[in-house]
């Protein structure tokens, strides 16, 4: 059964249903199983008309993927981009399905897009289209529902206009409503960081597992956002040496190590990656420079069947939500690279969001540091699980079908015990 074929898909919608048809088969899905996963529950298209500074109407085009609730309320970011569309949107929501059943987090899947270019627009524009976004979808949302947070161009003062707007307009005091806000209301300051450090400490406990230890690994992340520079930098603290870096417009990579703070202060003057000292390289060349450890944290399929046989890392993190197409992974499989996948690597920040909504609910009874601990203790007991249950059942296969074969068999006993399916 060919569960692309009548779908006009997004290239993500298509390689995330390659994976989910792999793994049901493995896991001798029933077919009607397998379709019912490959569909989201609920998908709310709106438009926001915004009137610009110049007086004139722009119209965009925005998403929320419900994916699947079999586990509690639908949980994911909201991706600010000028490329996303509707199925990539459907495709990002399936993925936080998968992320938060492998998790144990007691949420389904979500996630929501804005098609723009954030940077085309000032700020006061950005903040009428952030409310206007929430005024479209307010009544499909709420802390008990659906619980947005930031993505791809989204951040802590979005969410925070989008908890005010939410407030406005259905007249519920929830801040529970939107995880990645300002701490001055109701956000975790480790929500900002929780990502990249839950990225490293997983890349910690894989090489400890995989090559001798995290110490002096050559380390290439591609993405110098949120994800991307907390990684750097949680990753240099735990021993790791970071030799190249890049953003949308090039890289650099210096053997002698990269100093983190040196290129964010270098973004935050407005000057490109490039000008810290260090070869200057294109993504592409990025990618498949030579190193111990690669970590895409931009965007998706960038390891695709073009270029990932030409990959030189030993392991590969996947930072961002997938970047390696299905192709890929057959590749690199052959050719002895271990990937660790985007469900497991990246879900920090969903556990973090988890914090914050539940520290919401409850009146604020964690404080910091116990969430940083809380958040990597989760993490390294998800990639332990994930380890055993690959030695013990998928040891033929790599640690994405193990880990999307945890995370499906979740969803579907909770669909069966409900009466779902
Ligand atoms: N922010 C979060 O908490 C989480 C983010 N992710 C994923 O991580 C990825 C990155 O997200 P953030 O760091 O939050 O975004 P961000 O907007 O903070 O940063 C994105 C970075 O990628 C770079 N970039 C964009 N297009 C690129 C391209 N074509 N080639 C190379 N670099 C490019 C940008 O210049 C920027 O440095 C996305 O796939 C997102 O879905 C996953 C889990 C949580
Ligand atoms: O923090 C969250 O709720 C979700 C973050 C997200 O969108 C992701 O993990 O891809």
């Amino acid at each position: 059964m060919s569960l692309i074929s009548d779908i006009v898909t997004s290239d993500l919608y298509t390689q995330q249903l390659k994976k989910l048809e792999r793994v049901s088969q493995i896991l001798s899905l029933e077919n009607d199983v397998i379709e019912s996963l490959s569909q989201p529950e609920r998908v709310i298209q709106v438009k926001v008309n915004l009137k610009g500074n110049d007086g004139r109407v722009k119209t965009f085009i925005g998403w929320r993927s419900q994916h699947n609730s079999a586990l509690g309320p639908y949980k994911g970011g909201v991706r600010f981009s000028p490329n996303v569309t509707q199925t990539e949107v459907m495709a990002l929501s399936m993925m936080m399905t998968w992320k938060n059943s492998l998790l144990g987090l007691p949420y389904g899947g979500g996630k929501g897009g804005i098609r723009v270019d954030p940077k085309s627009l000032h700020r006061d524009e950005l903040e009428r289209l952030s409310r206007g976004y929430v005024k479209a979808i307010y009544n499909y949302i709420g802390s008990d529902i659906d619980i947005p947070a930031p993505d791809l161009n989204t951040d802590p003062q979005i969410m925070a206009w989008f908890l005010d707007e939410y407030i406005k307009v259905s007249g519920k005091v929830d801040f529970a409503t939107f995880t990645g806000k300002p701490v001055e209301i109701g956000g975790l300051s480790v929500r900002e960081y929780s990502t990249g450090l839950g990225l490293a400490t997983i890349t910690k406990v894989a090489t400890e597992k995989i090559l001798d230890g995290i110490e002096g690994k050559r380390i290439i992340i591609q993405g110098f956002g949120n994800v991307g520079y907390y990684a750097a930098k949680f990753l240099t603290e735990m021993g790791g040496k970071v030799i190249g870096v890049s953003d949308s417009k090039g890289g650099i990579i210096t053997e002698n190590g990269i100093d983190p703070e040196k290129v964010l202060e270098l973004k935050k003057n407005g000057e490109p990656i490039s000008s810290y000292e260090g070869k200057k390289v294109t993504n592409e060349q990025l990618l498949t420079w030579d190193c111990d450890i690669l970590i895409p944290a931009a965007v998706e399929n960038v390891i695709n069947k073009t270029n990932a046989s030409q990959v030189k890392a030993k392991i590969i993190v996947e930072g961002a939500n997938g970047p390696l197409t299905a192709d890929a992974d057959d590749i690199l499989r052959r050719n002895n690279v271990t990937v660790i996948p985007d469900i497991l690597a990246n879900s920090g920040g969903v556990v973090g969001s988890y914090v914050e909504w539940a520290n919401n609910k409850m009146g604020d009874i964690v404080e910091d540091e116990e969430a940083k601990k809380l958040i990597i203790t989760r993490m390294e007991k998800a990639f332990n699980n994930m380890y055993q249950e690959h030695e013990k059942k998928f040891s033929e296969y790599d640690f994405r079908t193990s880990a999307m074969a945890i995370a499906i068999e979740r969803v579907v006993r909770a669909s069966k015990l409900r009466g779902l399916m």
